[in-house]
C-alpha cells in the first residue's frame, strides 16, 4: 500500500491526542503532508479514536480530493490543506478543542506572553484570529478558517508561533510533522492554562520585560540556541 507509513504516523499522532488528554470523543484531528507526492493523510471524520485503525486515515490532495480511503476525511480538511499551501515549511497540523486554549478562543483573546514558559516556545503572543464575517461563512467555512489563520501571519513567521487560536472556535497548531504538531498542541494547552490562572490572580499585570522574553526564546531557537543537546 502506497501511503502505509504516512497513514501510520498520522494514526499514532491522532492517538496521542487522547493520551495527552487534549480531546474527548471525536473533538480533534491530526494530519501530515507528503510534499513530494502532494498529498496529506488525515483522520476520518467523526470516527472514535478507539475504533480507528491506521488504514482508516484518508489520503487527500491539496485540492481536497480524496486520493485513497473509503471514509470521509475530517470536516476540517480544508483548513489543514489551506495551511499546507500557505506555510511552505510545515509538515503536520493538529486541531483540538482542548479546554484552556478553547476558552481563550471563545473569549476571542490572544494569549499574551506572561512568562518564560511561553517565551521558551513562542516569540510574542499566541494570536487569536479575527471573527469570521457572514460573507466568509457563506463562502466555505473551513477554507475561510484557514484564511483567518494565515491572515494572522502576514507580518510574522509561522515558525515563531507554531500555533493559533481561532476566535469562537478552538486552536490549531503545526510543526515539521504530525508528531511535532501534537507536541505544540500540548504546549499550547499548558501555556493557555498558566495564562488563564495568571490573569485570574492578576488581571491587569504580570508582563515580563521584552529582554527576558527574547532571551528565553533565543536560548532554544536560531543560531545562538544552547538549550539541550545539539543534534
Ligand atoms: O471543530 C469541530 C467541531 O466543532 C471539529 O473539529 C471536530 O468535531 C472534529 O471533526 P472531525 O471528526 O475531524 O470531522
Amino acid at each position: 500500500m502506497k501511503y502505509r507509513e504516512l497513514k501510520r504516523q498520522v494514526y499514532e499522532a491522532n492517538l496521542e491526542l487522547q493520551t495527552r488528554n487534549l480531546v474527548v470523543y471525536t473533538f480533534g484531528n491530526v494530519s501530515q503532508i507528503d510534499r513530494d507526492a502532494g498529498v496529506i493523510a488525515i483522520k476520518p471524520s467523526g470516527v472514535s479514536y478507539a475504533d480507528m485503525k491506521a488504514d482508516d486515515m484518508v489520503i487527500v490532495d491539496l485540492d481536497n480530493k480524496i486520493v485513497e480511503g473509503s471514509m470521509r476525511p475530517s470536516s476540517d480538511t480544508k483548513t489543514h490543506t489551506h495551511l499546507y499551501r500557505h506555510f511552505a515549511d510545515i509538515g503536520g497540523v493538529t486541531h483540538t478543542h482542548s479546554t484552556y486554549a478553547t476558552a481563550w478562543a471563545q473569549a476571542k483573546l490572544s494569549i499574551p506572553c506572561l512568562g518564560t514558559t511561553h517565551a521558551d516556545f513562542v516569540f510574542g503572543e499566541i494570536p487569536c484570529t479575527a471573527e469570521m464575517s457572514d460573507e466568509q461563512i457563506k463562502r466555505d467555512y473551513e477554507e475561510e478558517t484557514g484564511v483567518q489563520i494565515t491572515d494572522c501571519f502576514k507580518q510574522r513567521s509561522p515558525n515563531e508561533a507554531p500555533m493559533v487560536i481561532v476566535a469562537g472556535h478552538a486552536p490549531f497548531t503545526w510543526g515539521k510533522d504530525a508528531a511535532k504538531s501534537v507536541y505544540h498542541a500540548v504546549i499550547l494547552e499548558e501555556i493557555a492554562k498558566m495564562a488563564y490562572l495568571t490573569r485570574t490572580l492578576n488581571p491587569t499585570g504580570s508582563l515580563l520585560s521584552a529582554a527576558i522574553l527574547n532571551k528565553h526564546y533565543q536560548r532554544k531557537h536560531g543560531s545562538g540556541a544552547y538549550y539541550g543537546q545539539s543534534n
